[in-house]
């Protein structure tokens, strides 16, 4: 039996009368591609928001290796080994591919930004350090010899990339990426296919939302379907395309 990384047990969250995620379950295990896919405001990246703990649920519980993580402060859950990105690009155009990557560390110093202006012997340390792991993360990407470019200045995929790179220099066990391949064209997608598989391989969980069906279906070991913010259903790609419930949901549209 696999190991459960993330279980999520009758978890609710209410905005005013709205209930955006409704009583929903589901348990990841290790290791593994889960997406999460569903209509324009079922409640994906509201899911997201409660695992990195964005907002705390009104009810229900969320454990990250066995251990409750709701209302804990993100920065916390980032310490855990829990990491994102967002649906929209969140980069500092003007800084540097490696300093974008660089920032993503600073949950892991220990000195934070104060000790770092009074620089000591432990700062050019965890500094050198940190330099280290963020080309290690830029090299996964594939994105290492862009180190020194301004962000700015990358491919819209590349940018895409740099995000994940990002969110890895943060050594999480688990990355959640909303929407990672969204404006990319068909090239772009395959390459982020392949460095998700690669990702994959060094033992981390992945957790996506994605609306391009065919990127879901060909990289997800198991999805999990959401719509009003309810599980209507979960199981590999094969059982989720043949799904009447899901084809309901979709309204007919191709969810292959
Ligand atoms: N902070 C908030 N306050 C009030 N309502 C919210 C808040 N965040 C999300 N919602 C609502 O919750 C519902 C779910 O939104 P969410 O963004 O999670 O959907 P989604 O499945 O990610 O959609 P999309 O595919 O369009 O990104 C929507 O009706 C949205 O308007």
């Amino acid at each position: 039996m696999s190991k459960v990384i993330l279980e999520m047990e009758e978890v609710t969250i209410r905005f005013g009368g709205l209930t955006a995620v409704d009583s929903v379950s589901m348990k990841i295990e290790e290791g593994t591609i889960r997406a999460l896919i569903g209509p324009n405001g079922a409640g994906k990246s509201t899911i997201f928001n409660l695992i990195t703990g964005i907002y705390p649920p009104t009810s229900g519980n969320i454990r990250f290796r066995g251990t409750p993580i709701n209302g804990l402060k993100p920065h916390l859950i980032t310490e855990m080994g829990i990491a994102r990105t967002f649906q929209n690009i969140r980069l500092f155009g003007e800084l540097t591919v490696l300093d974008n990557v660089k920032i993503g560390q600073h949950c892991r110093t220990k000195t934070g930004w104060i000790g770092a202006l009074i620089r000591g012997p432990r700062v050019n340390r965890e500094e050198k350090e940190i330099t280290e792991a963020s080309m290690e993360a830029l090299r996964l990407m594939e994105l290492d010899h862009k180190a020194d470019e301004l962000a700015k200045n990358l491919p819209y995929g590349e940018q895409r990339r740099l995000e994940i790179a990002r969110a890895m220099a943060s050594q999480p066990k688990l990355i959640l990426l909303d929407e990672p391949a969204a404006g990319m064209n068909p090239q772009e997608k395959q390459t982020l296919m392949s460095m998700i598989r690669k990702i994959q391989d060094k033992g981390l969980t992945i957790f996506l939302v994605e609306h391009d069906m065919k990127f879901v279906m060909n990289l997800s070991d198991r999805i999990v379907v959401l719509d009003y913010g309810r599980k209507i259903a979960a199981g590999s790609p094969a059982e989720i395309q043949k799904n009447p419930a899901v084809i309901a949901a979709y309204l007919g549209k191709e969810v292959g």
